[in-house]
């Protein structure tokens, strides 16, 4: 499916924009269905964008939000991008949303996505909104390059939920929604900032091994459109 760039003069104006539009299709999913559903990533990207929609009107106590990866650490660790989402984007208006974790309190990591596929089956399909960042090594989710589920991960037969994920780049192992959860998103977005990682949009552009630059699955096979929110 083809793929929109939606360029921005700066970050903050990346972050409105981008805010204005998930509001307008949250609120679509509420009109239509009573319910809406969102999955965002972590990392350092997010964070404005975050702060951004936390203030828009929309009747957030219909809203579920919860994460496309995350890393085996508990909510309380500086790297947890539940963490990061309680900090930043359930604030101000959108507090009165619903928010489903990935990381579960268990002893592997194994454990945790069994359990976390199962709270989260609650929130239907497909998610109204999912926000993919990407890495400068080509990975999205925590679908990393070298990673022990990559495979799995990717391929469309394997069903929706979480799956575990363990990688050189990525630190902690890590849990993320597999690419047959997040490809049909009502809306699909990746958002990502600054030149290196529009230098890396365009090598993952190019003819290549997914497992060299997984975001390239997203590109290729996605069945919903790519909206890619891009600023300096
Ligand atoms: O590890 C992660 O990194 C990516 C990208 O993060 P950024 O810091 O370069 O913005 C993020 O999309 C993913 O959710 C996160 O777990």
């Amino acid at each position: 499916m083809a793929a929109t760039l939606h360029a921005f003069t700066n970050a903050a104006e990346l972050a409105s924009g981008l805010a204005d539009k998930v509001t307008e299709r949250l609120s679509a999913a509420i009109t239509a269905r009573a319910t809406a559903s969102i999955a965002v990533s972590g990392g350092s990207t997010p964070k404005a964008f975050f702060q951004a929609l936390s203030v828009r009107d929309l009747d957030w106590s219909k809203v579920t939000v919860t994460l496309v990866d995350e890393r085996f650490v508990p909510a309380d660790n500086e790297r947890s991008n539940h963490l990061l989402v309680a900090n930043n984007l359930l604030q101000n208006k959108a507090k009165a949303a619903r928010f489903l974790p990935l990381y579960q309190k268990s002893g592997s990591a194994e454990d945790a996505a069994r359990l976390a596929t199962a709270e989260t089956k609650a929130i239907g399909n497909p998610f109204d909104v999912v926000i993919l960042g990407m890495g400068g090594d080509g990975h999205t989710a925590s679908f990393f390059p070298g990673g022990s589920n990559l495979a799995a991960a990717l391929d469309p037969a394997t069903p929706r939920g979480i799956i575990t994920m363990e990688a050189q780049g990525a630190g902690e192992p890590r849990l993320t929604f597999t690419f047959s959860s997040l490809q049909d998103a009502r809306l699909l977005v990746l958002h990502i900032e600054g030149a290196g990682k529009k230098d890396t949009l365009a090598k993952a552009e190019e003819a290549g091994e997914e497992a060299e630059m997984p975001i390239r699955a997203v590109l290729r096979r996605a069945a919903s459109p790519v909206e890619i929110y891009w600023a300096p």
